[in-house]
């Protein structure tokens, strides 16, 4: 699909980002702290993403693929800006939704109704925004019984789902997506699938990484491959992912 005429959302011009490694594992944090002080911390570096370049454009949706550790989490994290680039820089032009750790907001101790609201507070919602989308929310995760329990007492699947239902409320206008595709079962695996083919015919962007090639093919207008922190290959899904594969072999 030809997207040069289309508006971009997000610019990436030759981000990298490095990461800070302490060379010693420290025993305590007043360990780490002095160490700090006196200037005696060393670290190891490790650029995790060298030099991306890459232009997202506004209603596609794009996969990103490549081994374990290749930097993609890396990117959707600066990409939704949890991370900035020690190098470089970033363009955006509409507000992102990152589902990047589902649920990473959740309290183990409140109870579901309490959490959804907490969770939606911390993703900029307001009470009454929330409330207006309650009833939906539970509806989609299927936890109307469970609704009232601490969620300590969630299967790994139920908290899974409760993260993915309120962080998607709301159309978001980018929604960016980390391998959350993979978890819950099968049927609910495609609600999320029904429900991110929603916001894209209402034009939302999407980016998404998965390890499962066919979800890539069949999901995505554009992909990209990270090999070792760089970018590989962008183009049509099929002909990366069958590079991908043809280089793995
Ligand atoms: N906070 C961190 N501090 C130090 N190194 C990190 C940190 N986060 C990630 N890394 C390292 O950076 C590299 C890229 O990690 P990243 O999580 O972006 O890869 P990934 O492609 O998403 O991998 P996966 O498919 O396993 O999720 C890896 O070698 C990882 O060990």
């Amino acid at each position: 699909m030809d997207f040069s005429d289309q508006k971009e959302i997000i610019r990436l011009e030759k981000v990298s980002v490095q990461y800070r490694i302490p060379e010693e594992r420290m025993g305590t944090f007043k360990e780490y702290a002095i160490r700090f002080l006196q200037r005696k911390l060393r670290f190891n570096t490790f650029w995790a993403l060298h030099d991306v370049d890459l232009s997202i454009y506004r209603g596609e949706v794009f996969g990103l693929i490549g081994k374990n550790g290749a930097g993609k989490s890396t990117l959707l994290k600066v990409i939704s800006r949890v991370l900035r680039p020690t190098k470089g820089r970033i363009i955006l032009y509409g507000k992102v939704a990152p589902l990047l750790e589902l649920g990473a907001g959740f309290h183990p101790e409140l109870t579901g109704r309490e959490n959804v609201f907490l969770n939606g507070a911390l993703l900029g919602y307001s009470r009454r925004e929330m409330e207006a989308c309650f009833d939906q929310i539970v509806d989609f995760a299927e936890l109307r019984p469970f609704i009232d329990a601490p969620i300590r007492t969630y299967s790994s699947g139920m908290y899974a789902r409760l993260g993915f239902a309120v962080a998607t409320a709301y159309i978001p206008e980018v929604l960016v997506v980390d391998e959350i595709l993979s978890v819950g079962d099968e049927e609910f695996q495609k609600k999320c699938f029904a429900r991110i083919n929603e916001f894209r015919a209402k034009g939302s962007t999407i980016i998404l990484v998965s390890h499962m090639m066919t979800q890539i093919e069949s999901l995505c207008q554009r992909a990209a491959w990270l090999r070792n922190g760089k970018l590989e290959m962008v183009g049509e899904p099929s002909k990366v992912v069958e590079a991908y594969r043809g280089a793995s072999s």
